[in-house]
């Protein structure tokens, strides 16, 4: 009983060891994000665990100051550790957790897994956050949903602390987790092949490449940064845009023809719809 509570007892005095059990794409945009900000309490020491050499040894060169580890060694870190920010693939994380299980002593888990609800990961601590964010995260202009768990709750502003560096956070109840998997976890790339079509657009026109990409990422950023500003409804942001009898309303009519709309927002039902499958143990 003493090692379970010590973890928790960790927390709560802002002294604690943070572990990153499972670092690629999305636990290094956490942990660049974390580690490019200062707040308090912050982590005493933080661990990131790898399945590979291979991919320890590049986190190591990229983060020299970060203990890492790979293997067996993993066990030791999660022992180590007071929170556990779990970064594996959906499909392999009943593999790790039963491989550290022996290690596991009532931590706090903030998940960002895809699919895994509050519920089955609630098999391997009673502490968890589920937080789905995105790649932006790394540049520290991400968006996070986050939903806790009952018990979890105590520990609402440590997890909101950790997760506001990647950009901005906002809790919503569970039942909205398959939405933001699609909507913020998968929305970049939902973004991005947008942005592709306007560079195509654009050098199909004949604007050089680079100048087209740089066109349309500003035209996103700005674009975003004026919905965001506003308050206004896209709606009327775009009427605003619109002559009459000018090139937007003849560009947008064609796209619209082709069923950009409803394309773009079946896509993100889709996506969302996959998330509430994954995760199924
Ligand atoms: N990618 C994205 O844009 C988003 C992903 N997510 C969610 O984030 C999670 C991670 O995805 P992503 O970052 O893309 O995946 P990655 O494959 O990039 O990262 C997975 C990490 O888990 C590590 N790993 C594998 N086996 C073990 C093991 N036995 N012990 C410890 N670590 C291990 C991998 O190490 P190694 O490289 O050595 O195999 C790697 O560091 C997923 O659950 C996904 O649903 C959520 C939102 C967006
Ligand atoms: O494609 C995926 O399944 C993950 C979850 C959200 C973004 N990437």
């Amino acid at each position: 009983m003493a090692t379970q509570n010590s973890s928790l007892d960790n927390l709560r005095k802002g002294t604690y060891t943070l572990t990153v059990l499972g670092c690629g794409t999305m636990g290094t945009a956490v942990l660049a994000a974390i580690l490019n900000s200062s707040f308090s309490p912050y982590p005493s020491k933080i661990i990131c665990c790898t399945g590979s050499e291979n991919s320890s040894l590049k986190l190591k060169q990229t983060y020299p100051n970060i203990e890492v580890s790979f293997g067996d060694s993993n066990l030791e870190a999660v022992a180590k550790a007071d929170l556990i920010i779990l970064g594996c693939k959906p499909f392999m994380c009943s593999q790790i957790m039963e491989s550290i299980k022996s290690s596991l002593h009532d931590q706090l888990i903030i998940s960002l897994l895809a699919g895994w609800t509050i519920k089955n990961l609630q098999t391997y601590s009673p502490y968890i956050a589920r937080v789905m964010t995105n790649t932006p995260a790394k540049y520290g202009c991400g968006m996070a949903v986050v939903s806790l768990s009952d018990e979890a709750e105590q520990f609402n502003d440590l997890v909101l602390k950790l997760i506001n560096p990647i950009g901005k956070a906002i809790k919503l109840p569970e039942k909205n987790m398959d939405a933001a998997t699609s909507l913020v976890g998968s929305g970049p790339a939902f973004c991005l092949l947008m942005m592709e079509s306007l560079i195509d657009g654009g050098v199909k026109m004949g604007l050089p490449f680079v100048a087209a990409k740089e066109c349309a990422a500003k035209v996103m950023e700005g674009t975003a940064k004026m919905v965001l500003e506003s308050g206004e409804h896209p709606a009327s942001l775009k009427s605003a845009v619109c002559t009459p009898g000018g090139t937007t309303i003849g560009g947008l009519l064609v796209m619209e023809d082709k069923g950009v709309r409803s394309g773009i927002a079946r896509g993100v039902e889709e996506a969302a719809n996959i998330a509430s499958k994954l995760g199924k143990k």
